[in-house]
């Protein structure tokens, strides 16, 4: 990857929940822009990296670098200001909230301004409350979400609302997004438009995304590495193509086929 910024690297990563270690010596990187894709059968250990990552879980051993900073042990909000941000397996928006509100409440934390500025009403607090509608709009353009701005999010299809939890991640700007099974439920043409959505994303929006896939051939198209885990294990680490024609994981994850 030449002489890109390491954006988060993971060292020898294990976390024991009482006898079972359900990481175990886990070392991968993500290096600036990079999508990279973390695959293996269920209960492998992926979505627990993650909740690692993102300080829901302080790892037993091992080391987490995000953007060249120590993060064991930071809350997760911590680690969203820092630049983090994620989407989760089962979707949790703000059900009652509109969809707009749902995308403005996650910039709430780049707001420019103080609570006396909210309290007396003055010209900064609007022009700064406009900014975030109009933020917010644009984003939910991207996502064909625009015409849904004053719906409440729990109406939406639920295509629409993973779409939408994709479109509030991105609202706190970061510069890692984690996408936790992003296509879960979700029916082979959605799951096309998505996969291509996500390889637009980074692009566009020159970020750099780690993302949890159970199904191998999802990820084949979009991802260029891919680390798979089996056990809380490491079993493999390459391109798709590399990953693909691995015995061990044809072995373990595929049970023969690929
Ligand atoms: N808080 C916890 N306490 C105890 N065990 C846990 C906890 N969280 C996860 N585990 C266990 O850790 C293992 C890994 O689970 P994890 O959810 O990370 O797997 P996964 O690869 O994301 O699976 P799936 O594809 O089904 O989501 C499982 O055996 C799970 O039961």
């Amino acid at each position: 990857m030449g002489d890109k910024k390491r954006l988060l690297d993971l060292r020898d990563v294990s976390i024991v929940f009482g006898g079972l270690r359900a990481v175990s010596n886990f070392t991968m990187h993500i290096d600036e822009g990079e999508l990279v894709g973390l695959i293996g059968p269920n209960g492998a250990g992926k979505t627990t990296a993650f909740n690692m990552i993102t300080g829901v879980y302080v790892p037993t051993e091992g080391e987490i670098y995000f953007d060249g900073k120590l993060i064991n042990g930071k809350k997760s909000y911590q680690v969203t200001q820092m630049g983090m941000a994620r989407t989760f397996q089962n979707i949790r928006l703000f059900s009652e909230l509109s969809v707009l509100d749902n995308v403005k409440i996650a910039n709430n934390m780049h707001i420019d301004y103080s609570l006396p500025h909210a309290i007396f009403r003055v010209n900064k607090y609007f022009d700064e409350e406009k900014k975030v509608t109009e933020q917010g709009m644009e984003l939910l353009k991207l996502f064909h979400l625009d015409k849904h701005a004053h719906d409440m999010a729990k109406n939406l299809p639920y295509g629409a609302q993973r779409r939408l939890e994709i479109a509030r991640a991105l609202a706190t700007k970061p510069q890692l997004l984690l996408l936790d099974e992003p296509a879960a439920g979700m029916n082979p043409q959605e799951t096309k438009e998505l996969m291509e959505m996500i390889k637009w994303l980074r692009d566009n929006f020159k970020i750099s995304i780690l993302l949890i896939e159970h199904d191998m051939s999802l990820v084949m198209g979009v991802c260029e590495r891919l680390y798979v885990l089996e056990y809380g294990m490491c079993i493999a680490t390459g391109t798709p193509a590399e990953i693909k024609k691995n015995k061990r994981v044809i072995k373990a994850y595929l049970g023969g086929e690929v």
